[in-house]
């Protein structure tokens, strides 16, 4: 194998204090970063907007659903969170933010929590689940939407995603 160069090219130090913060909708992207925290031994933050999406809500074939109307209408996607605070927010290195996608990008429930967060000295990589989409631009319109840290290359789980998937990945962006 290539041994130091694999090394290299971690992100994340085998040290580091790393935090999980996922928004998810029915449950696909939850599953992926209670995975994802197990394997790197990280701290979860579920971001959970202050009105929950229903089934109804969700549905994309109905043109009065609510993901409809916020879709058509980006005023609308301004969602309230419960809150964007994360306790010692300031310790952790490496935050990795997971979403669904729709509509090819990020869920934008995550976005006030991505807007209203300092990512200055932390690396941030975005992941996210999808039926059949790839992550596309989704993480590069997070990192936009911030204005700090360090984004890094991003990457789309199957919406069924197994714990092979996550550690195959975790094992291409972990140190040793
Ligand atoms: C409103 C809406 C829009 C979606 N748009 C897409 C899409 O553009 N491409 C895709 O592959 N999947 C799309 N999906 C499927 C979700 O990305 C997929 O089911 C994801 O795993 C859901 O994650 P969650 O269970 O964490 O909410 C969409 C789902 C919803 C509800």
């Amino acid at each position: 194998s290539s041994g130091s160069s694999d090394r290299s090219s971690a992100l994340i130090p085998e040290d580091a204090k790393v935090l999980v913060a996922y928004f998810s909708a029915t449950g696909n992207t939850k599953s992926a970063a209670q995975m994802i925290a197990d394997e790197l031994d990280a701290d979860l933050f579920e971001i959970t907007p202050t009105d929950p999406y229903t089934d109804d809500d969700l549905d994309w074939t109905n043109d009065n659903s609510r993901v409809v109307q916020e879709h058509e209408n980006e005023d609308l996607q301004d969602i309230e969170l419960t809150t964007t605070e994360v306790e010692n927010w300031d310790s952790y290195d490496v935050v990795l933010i997971g979403y669904p996608i729709w509509w090819g990008d990020a869920a934008w429930p995550v976005n006030n929590f991505v807007k209203n967060n300092d990512f200055s000295g932390k690396t941030v990589i975005p992941f996210c689940t999808s039926s059949e989409s790839g992550i596309g631009d989704s993480g590069d319109h997070l990192a936009e939407m911030a204005g700090t840290g360090d984004w890094q290359k991003g990457h789309r789980f199957a919406s069924d995603v197994s714990e092979e998937d996550v550690e195959e990945w975790i094992d291409s962006i972990e140190e040793d």
